[in-house]
């Protein structure tokens, strides 16, 4: 694992020195009433350019004032947009596992947002608090198999961004009647100090380098083939349309995993998707490489995709490109396709929107390439997020078509917990911009264990054997990244 150290530079320009900290929040404990008892104070800086990942990897050995080394965290990266986020700690928090839990969690994010007081030392559009969010594929999970609520919710107590040319870090401060503020300000100087500090030595980078020289335990769920036959049954008698069935993996090493290798490898390899952890604060975390948008908002667009139907990579540029066109013209595939796309527009439009569809592509991963349709449209009323998530989840494209029925087949066919696999996994910001990817291409990892999950889309025409091969084309992926492959 690398490991980062604080380096000074030689000019620091750090904007909250601890006395005018100090000022800054007594004068804000001092709007605290009856009816507002608490407030959360969030303060941003600029910093020169960090890596949030070498601040993780910072945070995850030195324990620093306030912060302990197994704090809850969200990373999310997307290289194609050079942004990197991290969500570090706990301000507030809103963990259920209850049917409403989407509206709950609106509820929780709307009035997390009101208690904030925005305190800005330059003007960028970035500089918003986000809430990173986590919903479990179904309602109910059992919490032995996957240790997560199914919704997971959190303002971080540090969030750092990286930017095109510099970093933000977001400190959200709780102050209430009791808070110590000479404490806070002391301590949120320090941290502002000491994180705006981090640069990754390179030496030590490879000098703590680990390698994986052991021999791991794999284990597959066995009888996906006959799951799939047993489905196919269904669809030909005409139960349902598509059903998506998952398997899982599971590896054991003798050593534990490092979520830090593990995300440097995704984001070396799988440049094209979001790379995401989602970190529980005792040991279990989920991490993973999603080329799939459930919706991305940002000044009221929106922005979702259908994706589904697959195929492998080529071994050179023509074969590629004959594996490409065979995949823009099976019926198979192009049904499994559909399916999504019809489910997307019917759902945005009782949503009261209307969406626009581009027009049929390839997106090509490093392993796979899939068929992909990014739907578009603009929000008119004040929608949330949740809501739109809320309505898209699941897509056919990870659970089948009718989603209600298909659901029920993946509680019987599957004999393990989906936990965030196939899950909304993402983030919305104090403007109500927000992003959530699909949790797909993803493992749980506790310590030395590691479970890899992995679907394929079951329709007329589908093939048992082949639908394996896919799913094991699609562990590569997070294989690879745990450097097993
Ligand atoms: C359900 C998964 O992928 C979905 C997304 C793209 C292509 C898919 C397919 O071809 O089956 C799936 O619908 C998964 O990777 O676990």
């Amino acid at each position: 694992m690398s490991v980062a150290t604080p380096i000074i530079p030689e000019t620091t320009n750090i904007g909250y020195d601890q006395h005018r900290l100090e000022q800054l929040l007594l004068t804000h404990k001092a709007t605290l009433n009856r009816k507002k008892q608490s407030i959360i104070v969030s303060l941003s800086q600029i910093t020169p350019k960090i890596d949030p990942l070498s601040i993780l990897a910072f945070l995850n050995c030195e324990k620093i004032n306030n912060f302990s080394k197994d704090e809850i965290y969200f990373y999310w990266e997307n290289q194609g947009k050079t942004e990197a986020i991290l969500g570090y700690g706990v301000t507030e928090s809103c963990q259920l596992n209850t049917s409403d839990r989407f509206i709950k969690s609106q509820n929780f994010v709307k009035n997390c947002f009101e208690k904030i007081v925005k305190i800005n030392e330059h003007h960028s559009s970035n500089s918003f608090p986000h809430i990173f969010c986590g919903f479990t594929f179904f309602s109910e999970t059992n919490q032995l198999e996957f240790p997560f609520s199914s919704a997971f919710t959190f303002l971080p107590k540090l969030q750092v961004i990286k930017q095109k040319r510099n970093s933000l870090l977001i400190f959200n401060l709780l102050i209430d009647s009791k808070t110590d503020i000479k404490k806070l300000a002391y301590q949120t100087s320090t941290n502002i100090k000491l994180i705006s500090q981090i640069k990754i030595d390179p030496k030590i980078s490879n000098l703590e380098k680990k390698s994986i020289e052991t021999t791991p335990k794999f284990q597959m769920i066995q009888g996906f083939e006959s799951s799939v036959a047993s489905a196919l049954k269904s669809i030909e008698a005409k139960h349902f349309q598509k059903l998506v069935l998952a398997n899982a993996l599971d590896l054991t090493n003798s050593q534990e995993f490092s979520i830090i290798e593990c995300l440097k490898n995704l984001r070396k390899y799988y440049p094209d998707c979001y790379i995401f952890a989602i970190n529980n604060g005792k040991n279990n975390c989920f991490v993973g490489a999603s080329p799939e948008r459930l919706i991305n908002l940002k000044n009221r667009q929106l922005l979702t995709d259908a994706l589904a139907g697959s195929t492998s990579r080529g071994k050179t540029k023509l074969e590629d490109y004959y594996l490409a066109q065979k995949l823009l013209k099976s019926s198979k595939e192009r049904r499994e396709h559909q399916v999504v796309i019809e489910f997307i527009v019917q759902r945005l439009i009782n949503l009261g929107l209307i969406p626009q569809i581009s027009p049929l592509k390839v997106l090509k991963l490093s392993n796979i390439q899939h068929l992909w349709t990014p739907i578009y449209t603009q929000l008119n009323a004040n929608i949330h997020p949740l809501e739109i998530v809320a309505k898209l989840h699941p897509t056919p494209a990870v659970s089948g078509f009718p989603t209600g029925i298909t659901c029920q087949e993946i509680k019987h066919y599957e004999t393990f917990e989906r936990g965030f696999y196939a899950a909304p996994l993402g983030w919305i910001d104090y403007n109500n911009n927000s992003e959530f990817i699909v949790g797909i291409r993803s493992a749980l990892i506790s310590g030395n264990h590691a479970r890899l999950y992995a679907g394929a889309g079951i329709v007329e025409g589908s093939q048992p054997e082949q639908e394996l091969a896919e799913i094991k084309l699609k562990f590569q992926g997070l294989l690879k990244a745990l450097s097993y492959s």
